[in-house]
């Protein structure tokens, strides 16, 4: 019997990357990863030692997995029944097969979340794509009119205050471990992954931001919140920027900048005497975490003599749980045709629920699901 405070919906979704879980995984998942997407060769093999340093083994499987554990406890224990399954979009279990799964399993009003918490194409139309094609393939299976599910997905959550409250705290915590004499004066580096300028300025509904489109805007609003945050709590204003990592892509084409690597060595020469590392772009510690932050960046801190520490992702944080719990609530009373309180912190507001007409969109364009230009019911 399907939970009355979740309906119109009967599953959650969580959609998320996936990693390889060994060596032999590695190759095959890059593959994945880059099929169509012309990256270079000599990126490649660079990346694939990323993971061969760590075994193989990309941590998000096990971080999503416990995550999935925690929403369902969270939802247990607050009396929401609720399933709620796990696909990725790059290694097992796919996307593909856990709709399968759900079809099976007589689910057919699906509510997605996906493990990234801004707009762009990587983080947001590439996932409608993907479920369009797990869609797709299941019509070509004969899964056909109600038992073939409708999908939605939820809001960008970064200015939820289930996102901005635990790494908020994580900044904290992090001035903590740097040495007393820096700490007063550390400055903060909100990191990001970096995308090419063109994705960035056409992301969200492009009329609504500037140069650098939502996926900028929305990251500034996250930073200056926590930094304001950060500077009540610790009675200092803080010097704080944005910058990118884990750049990828042909050299020739724009990307957005300052790498962190850089920044550091910036900062470094004009003084800064610490830098804390915020990686406000992801979910996780998953790969671009602990190789581009904790591995690759730390190691150029240390090189310069310039302290540094990262701050923590939310994870599994029972915030963030929350979080997620109060924005599939909120989201089935807005389809039940309910006007819910929808929280928000910073500036921009609470982001919509349904992707317009070309929002973020794709180089060649494609079937998407999940949006205004669903090309599912
Ligand atoms: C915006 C964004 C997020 C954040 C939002 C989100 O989380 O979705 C993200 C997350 C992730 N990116 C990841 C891994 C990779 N991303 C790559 C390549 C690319 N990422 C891009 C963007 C993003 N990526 C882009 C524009 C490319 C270029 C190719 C293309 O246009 O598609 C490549 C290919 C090699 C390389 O070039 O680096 C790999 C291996 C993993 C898994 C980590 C693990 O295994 O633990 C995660 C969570
Ligand atoms: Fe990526």
């Amino acid at each position: 019997m399907p939970d009355e405070r979740a309906h119109p919906y009967d599953a959650l979704l969580l959609l998320s990357f996936g990693g390889p879980e060994g060596p032999d995984d590695v190759v095959p998942f890059l593959e994945n990863v880059t099929r169509g997407r012309g990256i270079p060769r000599e990126r490649l093999e660079e990346v694939g030692q990323h993971y061969f340093l760590f075994d193989g083994i990309s941590p998000i499987n096990a971080q999503n997995r416990a995550l999935l554990a925690a929403l369902r406890a969270d939802f247990q224990d607050n009396g929401l029944d609720l399933p709620v399954y796990w696909g990725n979009r790059n290694w097992a279990p796919y996307l593909t097969d856990t709709l399968r799964e759900m079809v099976a399993d007589g689910r057919r009003r699906v509510l997605v979340l996906a493990t990234s918490a801004y707009a762009s194409y990587s983080g947001c139309r590439q996932y409608r794509e993907n479920l369009a094609d797990a869609l797709s393939t299941l019509t070509g299976e004969g899964v056909a009119g109600e038992d073939l599910p409708r999908v939605d997905k939820l809001r960008h959550y970064f200015n939820h205050p289930g996102f901005v409250e635990p790494m908020t705290e994580g900044v904290l915590a992090a001035l903590e471990k740097l040495p007393a004499e820096v700490r007063r004066d550390a400055h903060l580096a909100f990191t990001t992954h970096s995308i090419p300028t063109a994705a960035a300025d056409t992301s969200g509904p492009v009329e609504a931001h500037g140069d650098g489109g939502a996926y900028v805007a929305q990251h500034l609003d996250v930073a200056r919140l926590i930094a304001d945050r950060v500077a009540r709590e610790t009675g200092v204003e803080r010097p704080w920027r944005l910058v990118y990592q884990s750049r990828s892509g042909a050299p020739h084409i724009p990307w957005l900048e300052p790498d962190i690597c850089d920044h550091l060595e910036e900062r470094h020469g004009s003084g800064a005497p610490a830098v804390v590392m915020i990686p406000i772009g992801f979910v996780s510690d998953h790969m671009e975490v602990l190789y581009d932050l904790d591995t690759e960046a730390l190691a150029k801190a240390a090189e310069l003599g310039l302290p540094a520490v990262r701050s923590a992702t939310v994870g599994a944080d029972p915030r963030f749980v929350a979080g997620i719990r109060e924005l599939v609530l909120e989201r089935a009373a807005t389809e039940r045709g309910a006007a819910p309180d929808r929280c928000a912190l910073g500036d921009l507001g609470p982001s919509h629920d349904l992707c317009p007409v070309g929002c973020c969109p794709a180089r060649a364009p494609r079937p998407a699901a999940a949006g205004a230009d669903s090309t599912f019911a």
